[in-house]
Formats: structure tokens, C-alpha cells, sequence
């Protein structure tokens, strides 16, 4: 359960009535989010979700909802922030920062099919191209700099194995960051968190993606990596999973990018390190929230075991790049 903040009737109200957005008929608490305290709100004039912010600070927001809304002009199936009559696209409800955005339609897959990674790899080219004029700067929050900031943190609480292993993939990611090949890397502001549950799919069609809050500009390669790790993961009937890559999912993740967007060269090269890179990022901040949980996390701490499995796979050095042609 992370429903963080508990707000009343009359306290959403009062918020509702400087957006022009009808009259509140009923709300009710999401349980499912572990970052912010969502609320699905229904008025008069539609279906919309209330998102109060528990960790990110007011100076953080004007970066993710103005990418959001950057996205959503551009016709991106991305929830638009609703602004108030002020212009804001956010402002204070129970004394933290909230906006209110479109309610998508759609649920999340935990079982992808082919015909579904396309779809997503279209979007995530889609919207490399759009924020091609989208002018915020803010970096990726977990890029390199902050995994190797909580791996020293963490260094005391890991056992030696994993301890052993995430100092060697930062020192090998540190090593890519060097190369020539990846400062030549495309970037812009990227989702970086583009997984099954922030995407709600209507069938094989997408009805939008959702979460922007660990967004940042980071490379478009990363971005896609981080993406093809989630949705083409090889799983069982089960749905376990051994870390692996389910080949034909990435084929078609791949060729639905590539509709929309072809790789450049660089990015080819680069892409079984990126692949690492991604598989590190949430190692890192599983490992990170497994050992050092917020208290109203503890319920909702995602297994770390999982990204230790992708990133021992990726580290194999399968040729995976054969699969962008
Ligand atoms: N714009 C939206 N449209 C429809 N459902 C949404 C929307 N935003 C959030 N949700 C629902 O709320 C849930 C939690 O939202 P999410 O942004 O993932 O929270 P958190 O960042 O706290 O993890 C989602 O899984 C989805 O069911
Ligand atoms: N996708 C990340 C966790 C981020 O949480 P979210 O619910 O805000 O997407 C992971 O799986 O580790």
C-alpha cells in the first residue's frame, strides 16, 4: 500500500476549484504506486489522476510535467498536466506539490507479446524524436554518478559477492563513459524508466505511458536499453525469469524503434554496454531500497535478486548487436 497522504473531500475540492475541470463526483486512493500518492479523481468532466509528490521537490517538477506536456502537444499517448487557472501545472494540496493529470485508458502487461514490444519501441523512438525541441536540462537522476554514490553508501551492508560485482560493472561503465563512441551518443530528455507497469496497453495498441518522475536527459541508447531489459525478458510459464533476453520480443522492440528512428553507428556499438548500463541502474536502486528502505516502502521493496540475474546475463557479451539489423 503507498498511499502516503490521506487527503479529505473538502481539501481536494477547494484544490479542484482553481482548475477548470468540473465538479469533484468521487476519488479513491491507488495503492500500487512506491514513489508518489496517486488518487484516481472523477468529476463531471472526466476521469483524471491527482498525484501528490512525496519525495521530488516543487524546483524538480517543472522538468517532468513540462516534458510531459512537451510530449502530450506533440501527440504522444502521454497524460497531460492539467494547469490551473494561474498557468501552474502544479501547486501545493496537504502541503506537498501536486498536479493533476489525464486518467489513460489501458492496463499494464506483465506477459508482453511481440505485436506489444513493436508498440513500445515506436513510442520510445516517437518521443526521442519529439524532445528534439524540448529545451529542459535536467540529468538523469540515476545516471552514473549517483549509482556510484549509493554503491558507497551501501558498501557496508552488501555481502562481498555483490559487493565484488557491482564495483566492477561501475568501473567498466565509467570506462565506456569515456569513450569516443559514447560522448558521440545521442541525447535528450528520456523517460528512463520506460517498464511493463508504467505503460497501459489496450490490446496491442498502447493507450499511453505514465511515471515520468525518474526521467532526465540521459542518452536515447539508454533509454531503449533500459526499456528492452523490462519488456523482453525472457520468462517462463511461470513468468520466473532467469536474466535472459527473449530474442524475438527484442526483435520486435528493436524494429519498432527503427520504424521511427534509425540507430547510428555508435549506438550500435555501444548497445551491449548500454544493455549493462540499464541492468546496473536497477540493480543499484533495488539494492539501494532493499537495504535502506523508506518506512512506507518496506511492503513494496522489488526484488533485487532479478537485476543482479539481467546484469550477469548481459555481461556474457552474446552478440546481441546482430539483432539491430
Ligand atoms: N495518467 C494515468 N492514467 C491512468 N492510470 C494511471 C495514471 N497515472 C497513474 N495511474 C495508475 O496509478 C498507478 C501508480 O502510478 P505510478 O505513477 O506508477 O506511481 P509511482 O510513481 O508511485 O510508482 C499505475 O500503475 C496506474 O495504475
Ligand atoms: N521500475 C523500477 C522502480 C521504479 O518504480 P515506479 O513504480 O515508480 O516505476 C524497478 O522496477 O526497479
Amino acid at each position: 500500500m503507498a498511499v502516503f497522504t490521506r487527503i479529505t473531500q473538502t481539501e481536494l475540492q477547494k484544490w479542484l476549484e482553481s482548475r477548470n475541470c468540473g465538479e469533484l463526483l468521487s476519488f479513491e486512493g491507488i495503492e500500487s504506486g512506491i514513489e508518489n500518492t496517486n488518487y484516481f479523481v472523477n468529476t463531471s468532466k472526466g476521469k483524471f489522476v491527482l498525484t501528490l509528490f512525496e519525495k521530488l521537490k516543487a524546483s524538480d517538477l517543472p522538468f517532468y510535467l513540462g516534458l510531459m506536456e512537451h510530449l502530450a502537444k506533440k501527440g504522444l499517448a502521454v497524460p497531460g498536466p492539467i494547469a490551473n487557472t494561474q498557468g501552474e501545472l502544479f501547486n501545493e494540496l496537504c502541503g506537498k506539490p501536486a498536479t493533476l493529470v489525464n486518467c489513460l485508458n489501458g492496463k499494464s502487461v506483465e506477459q508482453p507479446n511481440a505485436a506489444q514490444c513493436r508498440e513500445i519501441g515506436r513510442f520510445c523512438a516517437q518521443a526521442h524524436v519529439a524532445v528534439g525541441d524540448f529545451s529542459g536540462n535536467t540529468p538523469n537522476p540515476r545516471g552514473l554518478a549517483w549509482i556510484e554514490a549509493a554503491m558507497n553508501e551501501l558498501e557496508s551492508h552488501l555481502p562481498e559477492a555483490i559487493r565484488t560485482l557491482l564495483l566492477s560493472e561501475v568501473n567498466h561503465q565509467k570506462a565506456v563513459a569515456e569513450r569516443h563512441a559514447y560522448k558521440m551518443l545521442p541525447k535528450g530528455a528520456v523517460h528512463a524508466d520506460l517498464f511493463r507497469d508504467n505503460a497501459l496497453m489496450q490490446g496491442d495498441s498502447l493507450g499511453g505511458v505514465i511515471d515520468f518522475y525518474f526521467a532526465g536527459v540521459d542518452t536515447f541508447l539508454f533509454d531503449l536499453a533500459v526499456t528492452a531489459n523490462d519488456w523482453c525478458i525472457h520468462l517462463s510459464t511461470e513468468g520466473i525469469s532467469n536474466g535472459e533476453l527473449n530474442h524475438e520480443l527484442l526483435e520486435a522492440l528493436l524494429s519498432g524503434y527503427q520504424e521511427i528512428r534509425n540507430l547510428t553507428a555508435y549506438e550500435c556499438d555501444l548497445w551491449q554496454d548500454m544493455l549493462r548500463a540499464a541492468g546496473l541502474r536497477f540493480w543499484t536502486s533495488r539494492l539501494y531500497d532493499f537495504y535502506m528502505p523508506r518506512e512506507a516502502e518496506v511492503l513494496n521493496v522489488k526484488d533485487p535478486k532479478h537485476f543482479e540475474r539481467v546484469l550477469l546475463a548481459r555481461r556474457q557479451g552474446i552478440p546481441l548487436v546482430t539483432l539491430l539489423n
